[in-house]
């Protein structure tokens, strides 16, 4: 089975075509993104499947083998995989996801990626709630205050004063799994540097701490751009690197940033056995 592995401000994920393989099991999945037993990733990228609205869909999976509805980054690394492959050019064209139907225009140098990500719903379900309303959460005997938002996928947004990994690592785990999240959700620690920028540390549903997130940076500007700590064009700036966004006035979002090709190879049969 071929494959071929990408990252997005260290986000890394894998694009398995199915014309290599017909299926992938939950169980395969959690291989093939292991970093001892596999090869390593943040998630596999199943694609191009046939749309039913545009000419390319895509299923996206998590390192746990759990199926996620919509993945910034993943979209835009299988841009760029599409567009190495020379299924697309430099024109806008669009992606179906489980999450919904997003445009995509890779840079003439490949180098770098836009996907427009659609409306934000500042609640777990998509076209509900146009305001963030502040809700308190209380983990390992502290109290968080966050914000739902949903690009597709669910986020749930904190707004702290001082930001480390650990805030990430400690309590993300325990938020993403909490009663009140029926399907989970994504996790973010946000600090607001100025007007413009942001800082964020992330937690990732299915994959735990990773370098950047693209729907993460999403969900996290269109929190504080509608609490109106932030105007519409942020820089978010992750462990990974900076992503570029920018909302209109219904909270729709467009998303810039880099995307690298790390490999190309074969997968073993011996890895799945
Ligand atoms: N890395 C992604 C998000 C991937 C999906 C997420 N873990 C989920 O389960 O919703 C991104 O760049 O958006």
């Amino acid at each position: 089975m071929k494959f071929t592995k990408y990252h997005a401000l260290g986000n890394d994920y894998l694009v398995v075509d199915p014309k290599e393989v017909n299926r992938l099991s939950q169980d395969d999945i959690i291989t093939l993104c292991h970093r001892h037993y596999g090869i390593g990733s943040d998630g596999v990228l199943y694609g191009p499947l046939p749309g039913n609205s545009c000419d390319f869909a895509l299923k996206i999976f998590n390192p746990d083998g759990s199926e996620a509805e919509k993945s910034g980054n993943g979209l835009r690394i299988f841009s760029r995989y599409l567009w190495d492959r020379q299924l697309v050019s430099s024109k806008p064209f669009f992606i179906e996801t489980p999450g919904g139907v997003v445009s995509a225009s890779v840079c003439p140098s490949g180098k770098s990626v836009t996907v427009e990500m659609g409306q934000v719903a500042f609640s777990h379900k998509v076209s509900e709630a146009a305001t963030a309303a502040p809700e308190d959460i209380l983990v390992l005997g502290k109290t968080f205050t966050g914000y739902r938002a949903n690009v597709g996928n669910p986020h749930f947004v904190i707004l702290v004063d001082e930001l480390t990994p650990k805030l990430a690592t400690t309590y993300g785990p325990l938020i993403e799994s909490a009663a009140g999240f029926s399907n989970r959700t994504n996790v973010q620690f946000v600090k607001v540097l100025e007007q413009g920028k942001i800082q964020v540390e992330i937690w990732e549903r299915g994959a735990g701490y990773t370098l950047a997130s693209g729907s993460s940076s999403v969900a996290a500007a269109a929190v504080v751009h509608c609490l109106g700590l932030c105007r519409e064009k942020i820089s978010v700036l992750m462990p990974g690197g900076v992503i570029e966004i920018t909302l209109d006035v219904r909270f729709n979002a467009s998303m810039t940033g880099v995307v690298a090709k790390i490999a190309e190879g074969t997968l073993s049969q011996e890895a799945l056995s």
